[in-house]
């Protein structure tokens, strides 16, 4: 089977904007923003029922993408919950809140829970998933970029890239190149180029 485009469900403009500065030369990347609930469970769990939800939703191949942030000293948490809005949890729900931890606690809040360990250590974690089809099997792509949690530098457009330092410089401090050379989502991309080139 020969992929002419990738349709990349996702509801993030800002994920959008770097995936097509990634792989622009590489193949058409298409949107459609279909808000698929997301599960509990590990990153590989709940990456590849996404991607199965997707590909359901929109009856056809889908490519999802879930980020985790994982903080050394919490052993890996918020981690995939970093983005988990209770309310699409199924039945399973946690909080009454309809907020994730970084809505609720901004940078500052991410930022003092850490205060009190000494490892401020935390890596960026990007899982993309696609799906064929209804049905089948989703494939994963991840790629990790290690880095520290530290107090907000830099713009502030896209989630928690003010607070995660990389040899550094914040993401939000790089230059969009310079992000898009280094960081997670990248790292998972070369992975997913590298199968495209199979197919
Ligand atoms: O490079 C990044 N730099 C900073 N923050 C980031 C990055 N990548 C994801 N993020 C944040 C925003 C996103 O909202 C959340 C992950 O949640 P996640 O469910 O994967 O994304 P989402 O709900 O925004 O979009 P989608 O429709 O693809 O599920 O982490
Ligand atoms: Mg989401």
């Amino acid at each position: 089977m020969s992929l002419k485009k990738l349709n990349f469900i996702t509801g993030n403009q800002n994920k959008l904007a770097e995936v097509r500065a990634i792989l622009g030369s590489v193949i058409e990347v298409d949107n459609q923003a279909v808000d698929v609930p997301e599960i509990q469970g590990t990153i590989e769990d709940i990456a590849k029922e996404k991607a199965r939800r997707a590909a359901e939703a929109i009856n056809g191949p889908a490519l999802t993408e879930d980020t985790a942030l994982e903080f050394h000293a919490l052993k890996g948490l918020p981690g995939p919950y970093m983005y988990v809005r209770p309310t699409s949890l199924g039945a399973v729900t946690l909080t009454q809140t309809s907020k994730s931890f970084l809505d609720t606690l901004g940078h500052e809040g991410l930022n003092k829970i850490l205060d009190s360990f000494d490892d401020r250590g935390a890596e960026a974690v990007c899982t993309f998933a696609f799906c064929r089809g209804p049905g089948e099997e989703p494939i994963l792509f991840q790629g990790r970029t290690k880095g520290a949690i530290v107090r907000p530098r830099g713009p502030t457009n896209f989630g928690w890239d003010p607070i995660f330092e990389h040899e550094g410089k914040t993401y939000a401090e790089m230059e969009k190149e310079e992000k898009n050379r280094v960081s997670h989502r990248y790292k998972a991309l070369v992975k997913l180029q590298q199968w495209l080139g199979h197919q």
